[in-house]
Formats: structure tokens, sequence, C-alpha cells
């Protein structure tokens, strides 16, 4: 970095990507008033940002990550802004996550031409997706609803995604609302899908903050940024995630909720799916408990779930590739 380090600020590692960007500088603006010290945003280029292969073929697994992590175990940054579905589900230890903000909307969405539903796509509709998640659950819902539609593996950022169907080359991509929000395109969502009908990834809508672990003070101060609810939801859908042995470019949904009666929280529920991307197979179970009160139950709960996934045939349903 060739401009001077302003005094006594933080220093928070991000990607260049529209999106990265956004979240970071929602998320600088959040600790510079709660520590009374400017952030400064430290770019840093990820692997996933260059490659041009299919995400599935690199390996899906943390590759948006890796270099932030590296910059923050190096000291060049203080900080970092991950996806939270985008983060393997081992944690270094040398790192903490010092902070899951409160959740936004977990759910997928559809972007498609003429304002058309998921539902109202004519026969042959092709919808692009590079994730086996989304692909599994949308061609199981259009062969269970006499649906006739082709996904199509794509990659790129949210821009170029939506381009695909400005440009007429698709009639509908699938993204996340979470990422629409942050950059400001929600208004582009023509459908909003039911987690009935697509359950969402791991961890979906959630951001994590992360930071060296022996940084006693940081973490304390990023600690005023944790929702704990959100937290124990995301924990349950990792570790089910991490008891299928599965990666984030894997077939698997995720989604923790609260069960309330009225305003009285009840009980959490855990939802989980894995199928095959050409939706002929799908593995889907829930399982409703007590809400977690610390770490260890919630990573329990996830694998109870996880358990009863692979008792029922979940394993043989995980190797599935995109393509
Ligand atoms: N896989 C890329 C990715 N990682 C995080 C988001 C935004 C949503 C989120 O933060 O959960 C997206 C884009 C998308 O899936 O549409």
């Amino acid at each position: 970095m060739s401009e001077p380090r302003q005094q006594g600020a933080l220093r928070l590692g991000t990607r260049r990507s529209k999106l990265a960007m956004a979240q970071s500088g929602q998320v600088a603006d959040a600790v510079s008033r709660l520590t009374g010290r400017p952030v400064e945003l430290v770019e840093i280029t990820t692997y996933g940002d260059v490659s041009r292969e299919h995400l599935a073929q690199i390996g899906g697994t943390g590759v948006f990550v890796t270099a932030l992590r590296d910059a923050l175990l190096r000291g060049e940054v203080d900080f970092a802004v991950h996806s939270l579905k985008d983060l393997p589900t081992a944690q270094p230890e040398e790192l903490a996550l010092a902070a899951i903000p409160e959740r936004e909307d977990p759910r997928d969405v559809i972007v498609a031409r003429d304002a058309l539903k998921f539902t109202d796509l004519p026969r042959g509709a092709r919808i692009g997706t590079g994730s086996p998640r989304r692909m599994a659950q949308l061609n199981a819902y259009a062969r269970s609803h006499g649906l006739d539609i082709e996904t199509v593996p794509i990659r790129g950022n949210i821009d170029t995604r939506i381009g695909y169907v400005r440009g007429g080359e698709l009639d509908a991509v699938v993204l996340a609302a979470a990422g629409l929000n942050r950059i400001g395109r929600i208004d582009d969502v023509t459908d909003f899908l039911s987690v009935d009908t697509v359950l969402p990834a791991p961890g979906q809508g959630a951001l994590a903050i992360e930071c060296a672990a022996d940084n006693a003070d940081l973490i304390v101060a990023l600690a005023e940024l944790d929702d704990p609810f959100s937290r124990v939801a995301v924990t349950a859908e990792r570790s089910l995630l991490a008891a299928l042995e599965a990666g984030c470019s894997a077939p698997v949904g995720a989604l923790a909720d609260l069960l309330a009666d009225g305003q009285i929280v009840k009980e959490m529920r855990l939802r989980g799916v894995v199928g095959t991307a050409d939706g002929s197979t799908l593995v889907q179970l829930s399982t409703t408990g007590p809400v977690p009160e610390t770490h260890d139950q919630a990573m329990a709960l996830g694998r109870e779930l996880a358990a009863e996934m692979l008792a029922q045939g979940a394993a043989g349903l995980m190797g599935e590739r995109a393509h």
C-alpha cells in the first residue's frame, strides 16, 4: 500500500468485488462507530477472483477466503469480512470468528426475463446457476410439479449473472437475496423462492467477521456486532454441513429457524437437504428441539440431523458434481 497508514486506523482486508466492497464498507462503518477509530479498506485479490475455471472444478470450498486469511495471519490486515456461506467449516486455531452480525434474508431468488415467477417459466426455460444445491432442488421441484426447465451451469459475479438474462442468453438466474440487497439490486428480483422449495446454503445471508485469535482488544470490540441467535442458527447449519463431510460447492441446503408461539420463542427447527443435481433424488429431513444455549448444543443438533440424513443415503448423493 503506497498510502500512509492513518494514525490508529484498523485495516479491513476485503476482496474487490462489488459485493465484498459493499459488505466490507457496511461493517467498516459499524466498527468505526463502535471503536471511534477510522477503518481503512485493504484490497486483496483471491484465487476465486482471478480463476476462469468452474468453481466446482477448483474445489469450491474456501477459494474466496484463503487469501484474506493469509493476510490476517501475516498481520497485513486486522480483520476481514466473509460471506459466511463461503467460509470452510474448519476454523483455523489462529483465527477467531469474532462476530456473526444479525443475518438478513436467507432466501434464494429468481431474476427472470419479463418479470416471470419461477413457476410461470415456459417449457424448456433455461435457468442459470453454478450451484449443485440450487440445481438439485429446482430440478426436483420441476419433476414433481410437471415443469420443464433446464439448469445451465454459470459463474461470475452478480452483475455478470443478471447480464445473462438481460442479454437474452438465459430465461432466469438464481441468486441469494442477501447479496442483491447488499449491492442495491433487490429490485431486479422477480420471485422470492420459498425455503420449502429451495433450502438456502448453510449460513446464507449471514456475514462472518474474523480477526487474529490473539487480538483480544479487537475481539472484545467486534463482539458488540455479534447476534447470538444468528450465531447459534448458522452454527447448527454448518455443523450439519461438516458432519456430511461436504463443502460449500456440495448440493447441501440447511436452515435453522425459531418456532414461536406469539412472542414466545419455543423451539429451534433445523432443516437439511441433499440431492443429485438432476433432482431425481433428494434426502430432506428436519429436526426440532430446544433452542441451543451453547456452541456445543448447536453443533450437536447439526450432527444429529446429519446422522439421520446419512442413514437415509445422503452420502451417496454428495459426490455428484454440477457437470
Ligand atoms: N456464492 C457467492 C456468494 N457468496 C455470498 C453471496 C451472497 C449471499 C450471502 O451472503 O449469503 C453470493 C452470491 C449468491 O449466491 O447469489
